[in-house]
Parts: C-alpha cells; sequence; structure tokens
C-alpha cells in the first residue's frame, strides 16, 4: 500500500495533476472522462487532482488493499468488527430482495421484517391516531429521546425529508445538559406526546437521565399509570427496557450487528417512519439498497462509493489534506455534515490498524461542513484563500420542492457551479490587476490591491447532482456515504466499526460526578482538575 501511496505522489507530481486549470485548459472532454452516473446521481470528480494516470494508481490501489474482498465480508455477514466479534450488516435492514443474510448460520431477513412491520403498524397507529395518549388525546407530538447514533440519523433524516413529514410533530432531545429537555418540554403536552427513548445499549448516561426527565414530566401531570401510553423504546437491550418499565408491544429491537452511526435503517428510523409513513420509509431503504447493489457490482471505475474513498485516500495520504468539507446546496440537509462527522470520524479516526500496529500515514480527516450558500458567507474565504487546501464535496439537486420558487433554486444551483468554479480556476495577479485597472485604479494601487484579489485556485471539489431529494435519492445518499467510509477504513486498514475512544471520557465522568456534586474529594485528579472542580464550586449557586 505505502508504495502505491509513494507512487501516487511521484506521478502526481510528474504529470503536475494538481494543475487542475491546466489539465481543464488541455483536455475540452475532461468532464466526460472524470464524472460517473448511477441513474440520475452523478458524481463529478474532474475538478480533483486526478488523470488517467491517477485513477489507474487508485484502482490499482482498490486491488492492493483489497477492497472487494473486505467488501463481499461485510454484505455475506463476516464478523469484520473483531473487537467486538461482530458482523456488519447495516445493510441487511434494507436487503429489499429479502435473499437470506447469514449471521451465525441464521438467516437475519424474518426478524429483520417483523421489526419493520411492527414499527410500520406503530408508527400508522399513531399517525392515524387510533393509539391514542392515556386520557384518549391523539399524538400530536413525538419526542425522540436518544444521542449518537440513536439521535443525529433521525434528526437529520426528518429534516432532510421534511416535504414528505406529515405526521405528528417531531422533537429531538440529545443532550445531557437539561436545557436541551427543559426547552423541548416547553413545547409540547404530556396529553399528547410520544417519547421515543432510543439507545442501542440502553444504559447511556445523556438517554437514561433524559428519559427520567420525561417520564416525571408524564407521570407529574397524568399519574403514574399513564406512562406507558406515552412511551416507546427502540434498543437491542430489550431486558433494560423492561426493567425501565416500557411494555414489550411498544418496543422495537434491533441487534448487535448494526452499528449505532449505521442504525438509521433499523428501528432506530422509527421517528422518521412516524414522521413520514411507512411508504415512505420503505422509499428510503429502496434507495440505500440501490446504492447497495451498485457499490457490489460495478466495476471500481465506475462505483461511485469506491472512486469516492480513493479519492478521499488519495487527498489524505498522498495530498496531505487534513480536513475535508461537505457542503449540501440544500437547506434541508443541514444537518448532514453533523452526521457524517460520527459516521466518518467515529468510524476512521483510529491510530492503530486490524494488526495493532500503528497506521502507516494518516487515517479519517476532520470532517465539517455547512449548508451553502450559508457557509459562502462565513467559512468560504479560508477554503479559497487560506493555506490550507480543504477538499470540498457540493451536492445539488436539480429540481426543488417549491416549483413557485424556481428563481432562487436557479440561484442556489449557479452559487454553487460557481464555488466548484471558483476553486478551480481561481484568479491570477495579471487578472485581479486589470480588474482594478479597468476600473479606473492606477497602476501602483493596482500593483498594491491586486495580491489581496488573487486566488490560487486549484482547489479540489467533487460535486454531486441529483434529480430531487425524494426518499429513495436520500437514502441512496447516505449509503453512498457509508460505503465511501468503508473503502477508507479498508485502506487506513483499521476496524472502522469500533468506537473504543469515546470509552475513557465516558468513563472518567462516572468517577468526576461525585466529585462534582461534592461527595468525594478531588484528589488524585490532576491539579488542572483539581483547580477546575474548585472555581465551578466556588461558583455553584
Ligand atoms: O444508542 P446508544 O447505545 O445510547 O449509544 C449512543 C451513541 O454512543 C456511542 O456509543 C458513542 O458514545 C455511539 O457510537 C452511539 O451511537
Amino acid at each position: 500500500m505505502q508504495a502505491i501511496v509513494e507512487k501516487l505522489k511521484s506521478t502526481a507530481a510528474a504529470t503536475k495533476a494538481t494543475d487542475i486549470r491546466a489539465a481543464f485548459a488541455s483536455d475540452p472532454q475532461r468532464f466526460e472522462k472524470f464524472s460517473v452516473s448511477a441513474e440520475d446521481l452523478t458524481m463529478d470528480f474532474s475538478k480533483t487532482a486526478v488523470n488517467a494516470e491517477i485513477l489507474a494508481l487508485l484502482v490499482e490501489l482498490a486491488e492492493a488493499g483489497g477492497v472487494a474482498e473486505k467488501r463481499e465480508d461485510m454484505f455475506s455477514g463476516v464478523a469484520i468488527n473483531f473487537t467486538e466479534n461482530r458482523a456488519v450488516l447495516h445493510t441487511a435492514l434494507r436487503n429489499r430482495t429479502n435473499n437470506p443474510v447469514l449471521v451465525d448460520g441464521k438467516d437475519v431477513m424474518p426478524d429483520v421484517n417483523a421489526v419493520l412491520a411492527a414499527m410500520g403498524k406503530f408508527a400508522e397507529g399513531i399517525r392515524s391516531g387510533s393509539l391514542k395518549g392515556a386520557t384518549g388525546k391523539a399524538i400530536t407530538d413525538v419526542v425522540n429521546i436518544g444521542i449518537g447514533g440513536s439521535d443525529l440519523g433521525p434528526v437529520m433524516a426528518t429534516l432532510a425529508l421534511a416535504p414528505y413529514h406529515d405526521g405528528p410533530r417531531a422533537h429531538f432531545v440529545s443532550n445531557i445538559d437539561g436545557a436541551h429537555i427543559a426547552d423541548t418540554l416547553k413545547l409540547v403536552e404530556p396529553e399528547t406526546t410520544l417519547f421515543i427513548v432510543a439507545s442501542k445499549t440502553f444504559t447511556t448516561i445523556e438517554t437514561m437521565t433524559n428519559a427520567q426527565t420525561a417520564r416525571r414530566f408524564v407521570a407529574d401531570a397524568l399519574g403514574d399509570d399513564a406512562v406507558q401510553h406515552h412511551f416507546c423504546a427502540v434498543s437491542t437491550a430489550l431486558d433494560k427496557v423492561a426493567a425501565f418499565g416500557i411494555d414489550q408491544d411498544r418496543v422495537f429491537g434491533f441487534w448487535d450487528w448494526v452499528g449505532g452511526r449505521y442504525s438509521i435503517w433499523s428501528a432506530i428510523g422509527l421517528p422518521l417512519m412516524i414522521a413520514i409513513g411507512p411508504e415512505n420509509f420503505g422509499h428510503f431503504l429502496d434507495g440505500a439498497h440501490a446504492m447497495d447493489t451498485h457499490f457490489r457490482t460495478a466495476p471500481t471505475e465506475k462505483n461511485l462509493p469506491m472512486l469516492l474513498g480513493l479519492i478521499g485516500y488519495y487527498h489524505r495520504n498522498a495530498l496531505g489534506y487534513p480536513t475535508r468539507a461537505i457542503l449540501p446546496y440544500d437547506q434541508r440537509l443541514s444537518r448532514f455534515p453533523a452526521y457524517l462527522q460520527q459516521l466518518d470520524m467515529e468510524s476512521n479516526g483510529k491510530g492503530v490498524t486490524i494488526d495493532g500496529t500503528p497506521v502507516e500515514g494518516q487515517s479519517g480527516p476532520v470532517v465539517w461542513g455547512e449548508p451553502g450558500t450559508n457557509g459562502q458567507h462565513a467559512f468560504y474565504q479560508l477554503i479559497h484563500q487560506g493555506t490550507s487546501i480543504i477538499p470540498a464535496e457540493f451536492m445539488i439537486a436539480a429540481n426543488s420542492f417549491e416549483p413557485e420558487l424556481r428563481h432562487q433554486h436557479d440561484l442556489l444551483i449557479a452559487n454553487v457551479l460557481a464555488q466548484s468554479e471558483a476553486l478551480m480556476k481561481g484568479r491570477t495577479f495579471e487578472e485581479a490587476k486589470k480588474q482594478l485597472t479597468d476600473k479606473g485604479m492606477d497602476d501602483r494601487q493596482a500593483d498594491f490591491i491586486a495580491p489581496h484579489r488573487v486566488f490560487t485556485g486549484n482547489r479540489p471539489s467533487i460535486t454531486f447532482v441529483y434529480d430531487k431529494l425524494t426518499p429513495f435519492a436520500f437514502g441512496r445518499l447516505v449509503a453512498l456515504y457509508e460505503h465511501r467510509v468503508f473503502v477508507e477504513g479498508v485502506l487506513f486498514r483499521i476496524n472502522s466499526f469500533d468506537q473504543w475512544g469515546v470509552e475513557l471520557g465516558k468513563e472518567l465522568a462516572t468517577g468526576l460526578l461525585p466529585v462534582v456534586e461534592g461527595k468525594e474529594s478531588a484528589a488524585g485528579h490532576d491539579s488542572s482538575t483539581q483547580g477546575l472542580v474548585k472555581t465551578l464550586a466556588g461558583l455553584k449557586k
């Protein structure tokens, strides 16, 4: 692998691959050569430092890394999450062909389908008003209580598919900060609210604490007996849910082979299903399944997740770019960057390979972003003229849900195209100076000002274009990014499916609570922690 990385570096230098502007100038066919489509979804990577030689090396890299073999291991239920001895089968949750998927010799599809059917029945009951609250009133508000993968997927997806939202209002509470649940409870009435307690493990302190607060909210207003009518749960830990006191017929299970950050396709998607209905939820699964099939069958040079992952790896390890910006030109994808932060950084933010040795080179980049055009008026300055190169990933639909505002959508499209063009082309000193002198500035002053108006250009971006953000298109987009993370993880030679890096802080927080509450001394903690405990205690009212 390292040999191919070295070859990528030397080839990029020898072929001047990073001079993207020159590549466009010399090849009018560049877009045709370096873009791929699957149905209405097109990925344009012509504005990256890729040329025929680099592409050939990336294909070689995928082969050397054994990506195709690992991909089959994942789809066929091999326990590739070896540190937890688990298969990784979120793809089974959207396996719309229903072909058997075996885990330890047992087909998981009957269970998957049974939970999906139970979710559908429950969601329809809430949506139609046949499942009522304790006082006989229909449910008008659903509050999902979860964190990480038990929150980010549902909240991001419910927002993304807002045009399909015809069920009760949806709210999401995640933070242990009491402000989050307090502000949410002000918006809802106990009699007409359903709380979904969503936790894979059913031990997460944030979720359990918020769930207890919500339970008091219902019990104080309507009595203890009412609680069962206003709660349901989603978890893999059915025994723990029973101990919380939620009725068995209001519990929707999933399995340890579904990672938290890959769980939106499971019963964790219940708030989304209640919001948009089971049929649209099914289209969302269909879209992901279409991407799974594409990922599994398309040749590497035409395979969207493969190319996205290979270019991501190339950016990180051959070109040394430390971050990437996710820039959806779609307000409804405003939480997509946050969702991808967990998906990507919790999966690939590791420093140890599957052999237990340090990662050679770099693993996952910092992922960040905001929707356009808001980002343009905030941090794009740095992307265009800063000293770090930040590969940008743009996404835009050809059609919006507001045909009456077509002129606004055309403006949005013009903006996204302008950004990728500006990043690639830039503006030379001569061009900048001419603009100034054309406006009447004298030569000396123009020489002084022009350097500040130079854009180096050659800044890479990938643009995704699709028809419209339907449930199908959205499911396909999320699955595309999941598989990209997979491809990069294989190339980094890490286990993308555990998350031990979140444990230490959790353990220390548990130990620090009695110290913060003043029940135990801070002795034994470092002097900074002791000092902060003391300062906070001094301010405590
Ligand atoms: O669904 P749970 O078990 O409450 O976990 C929530 C989140 O916490 C994490 O374990 C990280 O702390 C995530 O991986 C997970 O999505």
